[in-house]
């Protein structure tokens, strides 16, 4: 039996960085080297002040103080780290193509792929390769291919190891996962790996949560998770309009609905969209894969969750111009709320970036406040949607560190985030700071709407006839 002595994890993201100090702090006698070619990146892992890792997550920079030093170690040097491990977790990015075939649609696998050429060329004794990016399915397949190409005796096994983390919950859900699931090759030596990773997870996880399957259900499994999901989302956006409409209340609906213990409560919060960098870049590439089998009416099918989700994000930018008299042109309006959900720093596919350059393409000014996202990454996520300049963009746009300050003669406020802070704000105070008559927009069902109508404010929620 392969007892795991050195795990290297090539990728030191929002993935490989508290997965591994998870398992870092739950296996003493394991070495993990978290490698990365971001230098910055490992820097900042290695910040002497725990607080400056590159990642928020509740409860994150303690395990790291835990752990970094002791069998945790960040390095860019990813061939050493290569060489010295037994088993290797790939955990880089596989972001949706921007080029070529499949572009806007497939994952795009070089970085995968460069990786596998890497460990191909720098390994000299048998590893065992885990996928821990989120993978189209067959993978697997093509990673075999180049690993066993190089003809220098090396062997290889391929094990599916796909993570479930939610961001905001990194930690909590690493320590006491629903399952984790790791699809190996139905051979003996792909049972022994699959074991050996089963033996590194039996060190904190309760062994009827490990499922083990074959290769191709692990990797199909991630993606098909992350669609049923993104789905109740869309599905529950889509009966928030209608309750807009009807003075049918979405959350009452979804309290009703969620008693249900075969529909199940959780995942039925109506938003101004899903974001992040997972559920439309998954669903996209499961669309892509059942097009490419020629399972057209499968592709329609989920992709009809981006497009609600698209909707979702439209409408509810609309509705700000509609209701500010059809014009924000000029009009100062202060956004609470940038990230994707509360509690991380991570803003990629945020519903705030499409939300707020709708408004910025109808010549609003713009003020934004989130409490752990800096005015840089604000900036960038806006130039890459090369909708303005950059410095159009800095013509119009302007980050605040105290959201107080950002009220005063202000149209409209926006609540793009769940924050638990902005429930605590002094409402009094803002609203005796705005314009009148002075509007708020919650987009995420946050606020207690009773007291703010009672304060003056004229609101609007998703999900309520007004
Ligand atoms: N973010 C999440 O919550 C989450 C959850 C589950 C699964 N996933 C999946 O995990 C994977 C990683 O996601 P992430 O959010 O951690 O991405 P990320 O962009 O935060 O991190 C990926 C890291 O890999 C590094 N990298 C890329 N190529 C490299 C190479 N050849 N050698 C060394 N380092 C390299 C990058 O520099 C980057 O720091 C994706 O496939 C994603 O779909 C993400
Ligand atoms: O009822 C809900 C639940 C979520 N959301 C939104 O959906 C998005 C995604 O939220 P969540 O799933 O909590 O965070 P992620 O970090 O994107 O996690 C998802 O994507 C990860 C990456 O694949 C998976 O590992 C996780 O299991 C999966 O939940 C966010 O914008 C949320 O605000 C809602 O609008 N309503």
């Amino acid at each position: 039996m392969k007892v795991i002595k050195n795990i290297c994890c090539i990728g030191a993201g929002y993935v490989g960085g508290p997965t591994m100090t998870m398992i870092a702090a739950k296996c003493p006698h394991i070495e993990v080297n978290v490698v990365d070619i971001n230098s910055e990146r490992i820097a900042a892992w290695n910040d002497i002040n725990v607080d400056n890792i590159p990642i928020y997550e509740p409860g994150l920079s303690e395990l790291v103080a835990e752990t970094r030093g002791r069998n945790l170690f960040f390095s860019t040097d990813v061939d050493k780290a290569i060489q010295a491990a037994d088993m290797i977790f790939i955990s880089v990015n596989t972001p949706t193509k921007t080029y070529g075939v499949g572009k806007g649609m497939a994952a795009d696998l070089k970085y995968i792929e460069l990786c596998a050429r890497q460990i191909a060329a720098v390994a000299t004794t048998d590893k065992i390769i885990v996928e821990k990016s989120t993978l189209p399915v067959r993978t697997a397949e093509a990673l075999k291919r180049i690993l066993d190409n190089t003809g220098n005796g090396v062997n290889y096994e391929i094990l599916s190891n796909p993570e479930f983390l939610a961001e905001g919950t990194a930690v909590s859900d690493l320590l006491n996962p629903d399952r984790v699931l790791i699809g190996g090759e139905e051979t003996e030596s792909g049972r022994l790996a699959q074991q050996a990773l089963v033996d590194v997870y039996a060190n904190w996880v309760p062994k009827d949560r490990i499922l083990t399957t074959n290769v191709w259900s692990s990797e199909l499994s991630k993606l098909t998770a992350n669609a049923f999901l993104a789905q109740r989302v869309s599905s529950i956006n889509a009966i928030s309009e209608l309750c807009e409409v009807t003075e049918a209340d979405v959350d009452e609906v979804a309290r009703a609905i969620g008693a249900d213990s075969r529909i199940g409560s959780k995942f039925l919060k109506a938003s101004v969209g899903f974001g992040g960098s997972c559920f439309q870049k998954d669903i996209l590439n499961l669309v892509y894969i059942a097009q490419s089998y020629g399972l057209h009416e499968v592709a329609d099918y989920w992709e009809q969750v981006i497009i609600m989700n698209d909707h979702q994000k439209r409408r509810f930018a609309k509705k700000i111009v509609e209701t500010l008299f059809n014009t924000v042109s000029g009009k100062k309006i202060v956004i609470l709320g940038w990230a994707f959900k509360k509690d991380t720093n991570d803003t990629r596919e945020s519903a705030a970036i499409y939300v707020v350059d709708y408004l910025l393409s109808e010549q609003a000014e713009i003020i934004i406040y989130d409490p752990k996202v800096s005015a840089e990454r604000i900036f960038s996520d806006l130039e890459y949607l090369n909708t303005r300049t950059n410095k159009e963009n800095r013509e119009l746009v302007t980050v605040v560190e105290n959201p107080m300050l950002a009220f005063a003669d202000s149209h409209a406020a926006v609540v793009l985030t769940e924050w638990d802070e902005f429930k605590s704000y002094d409402w009094k105070q803002i609203y005796a700071a705005m314009l009148k008559p002075a509007f708020l927009f919650d987009g995420r069902m946050l606020l207690n709407h009773n007291q703010l109508v009672d304060i003056g404010f004229q609101t609007f929620t998703i999900g309520k006839g007004q």
